[in-house]
């Protein structure tokens, strides 16, 4: 998204009235703050300027000396069939509207139509033109869906497929003016994703996050929009809104799908206008800012249950991302437990301390409903309160005992697939669990404590089968 003109991509508007085509430019960009306009009274010229590759839109008169709209329309479908075309005629013919639709129009508007509704068209056009270029964008990452500039994401740390295939997702919608809708549960990394999306989009502008839980209605506005003087009792100052501060650059709202039904409504109308009014003030100002926003609630049941508003809703994941919880990426706790170990370390002004072998087998049989954010508390817990040069397995255990019977039997992990299923000949269940023990064991390096974890059975439960193998 650029920082200035809207939109990224030129409007052409051609028609043979050099006045028309100043007082069409002025009401755009007053009235729906497009800017990114050029103008041609020669349909001549038209072609040339579109083989330029910078228009995008075309607002195109029917009545011109030399070609006629109706040719032009057929000549841009053949050979810019990626650029939308609206008609603004001074006919209100039903036939040519119905022949120009079908030649490619996108829209057909008579000139002493309603200002409004040639404007609302505009914009739709507009919209629909920043779609296809994404579509565009994400076809062609398809074919290479490299991750272009992996630096951005230096500090989401992973190795699992789903993540790096989210990175080149994130990549491939940066730049585009749409929302981006980041779900995924309580700290999986949302907000590293929203900052990596933010630093991809090449803006100038800073990204300002909005925690949108808990806030009224009133408080809502106030903080996105902004009042002026004397808006309320106690509007003393001019009040900049996080809005004007996000401008040319990202507006995050983190858990979006707390709010209110009414703050809802007042979001959807920023999406959908590109406008807002501070508290107070009839002059309205423009959303220059690209929005993000991050939820861990599932805003697909919230619209099926009518908590959340299905227009915004699906305003909102134009883009959508899903980042998995780490229980489903398992194989990126080694990574994330060395990272935080470090970086606990360094925090602490500790040495990195020797992970106790067996560790990480420990820690992917738990299910982390706190997910990367439970890790990293446990890590530097774990770092801050250690003195040898090894870390004691202890604090893990505890800090997963402790947050298992604070969350109840449902937190046990339930097993994924059977894994007798292919078993032509079923082992005996004696024979069966010993085997499951020996295993145990081996995997734990002869740690009972951990061995009986994995086996989901206490310490001396183990010890006692451990014995009666012996005594065999
Ligand atoms: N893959 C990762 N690599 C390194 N650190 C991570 C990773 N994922 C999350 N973190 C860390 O975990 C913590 C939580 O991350 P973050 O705030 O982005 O999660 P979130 O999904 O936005 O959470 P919430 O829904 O509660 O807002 C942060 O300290 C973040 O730096």
């Amino acid at each position: 998204m650029s920082e200035t003109v809207y939109p990224d991509f030129g409007i052409l508007l051609v028609d043979d009235e050099p006045d028309w085509l100043g007082s069409l430019a002025l009401t755009l960009e007053s009235c729906a703050g497009i800017c990114n306009i050029a103008t041609c009274c020669d349909s001549r010229q038209v072609m040339a300027i579109l083989d330029e590759g910078r228009i995008g839109l075309v607002l195109l008169d029917l009545t011109m000396p030399h070609l006629s709209g109706e040719d032009l329309l057929e000549l841009i479908a053949e050979r810019h069939p990626e650029i939308t075309v609206i008609v603004v005629s001074g006919l209100n013919q039903v036939e040519t509207a119905v022949r120009c639709m079908k030649r490619g129009a996108f829209d057909y508007f008579v000139k002493t139509d309603d200002e409004d509704r040639m404007i609302g068209g505009v914009l739709r056009g507009v919209h629909m033109q920043e779609l296809q270029r994404d579509h565009r964008e994400m076809a062609s990452r398809f074919c290479s869906p490299e991750i272009r500039h992996p630096e951005v994401f230096d500090a989401i740390v992973t190795g699992d497929r789903a993540m790096q295939a989210i990175f080149a997702y994130v990549e491939a919608v940066a730049k585009s003016p749409q929302p981006l809708l980041i779900t995924g549960e309580s700290g999986v990394g949302k907000e590293l994703i929203a900052r990596a999306a933010h630093r991809l989009s090449g803006c100038r502008g800073k990204l300002v996050t909005v925690n949108v839980a808990g806030l009224d209605d009133t408080v809502f506005a106030d903080t996105l929009f902004g009042h002026v003087r004397g808006a309320f009792t106690g509007a003393e100052q001019v009040r900049r809104g996080m809005v004007e501060e996000a401008a040319d650059g990202t507006l995050f709202l983190d858990e979006i799908g707390d709010l209110s039904i009414s703050s809802q409504v007042k979001l959807l109308r920023l999406l959908q206008e590109g406008e807002y009014f501070p508290l107070g003030s009839d002059l309205p100002k423009r959303l220059k800012a690209r929005v993000i926003v991050a939820t861990h609630q599932n805003l697909s049941a919230k619209e099926g249950t009518g908590a959340f508003r299905r227009d915004l809703y699906f305003r909102l994941r134009t883009h959508h991302v899903h980042v998995p919880p780490l229980r489903e990426r398992r194989g990126d706790i080694p990574l994330l437990l060395d990272h935080f170990l470090e970086e606990a370390a360094r925090a602490l002004g500790k040495k990195k301390p020797t992970p106790p072998k067996g560790l990480a087998q420990f820690l992917a049989t738990y299910g982390f409903p706190g997910n990367v954010r439970e890790l990293k508390a446990m890590v530097y817990d774990a770092v801050s309160v250690h003195r040898d040069r090894m870390l004691s397995m202890d604090s893990f255990v505890k800090a997963v005992e402790r947050s298992q019977a604070e969350a109840g039997p449902a937190a046990v992990t339930p097993p994924k697939e059977n894994p007798f299923a292919g078993f032509d000949e079923l082992p005996t269940f004696s024979d069966a669990a010993a085997f499951l023990v020996m295993e145990a064991m081996n995997r734990a390096n002869g740690n009972q404590t951990l061995a009986a974890r994995l086996l989901g059975i206490s310490q001396p439960a183990l010890s006692k089968r451990l014995k009666m193998r012996q005594s065999i």
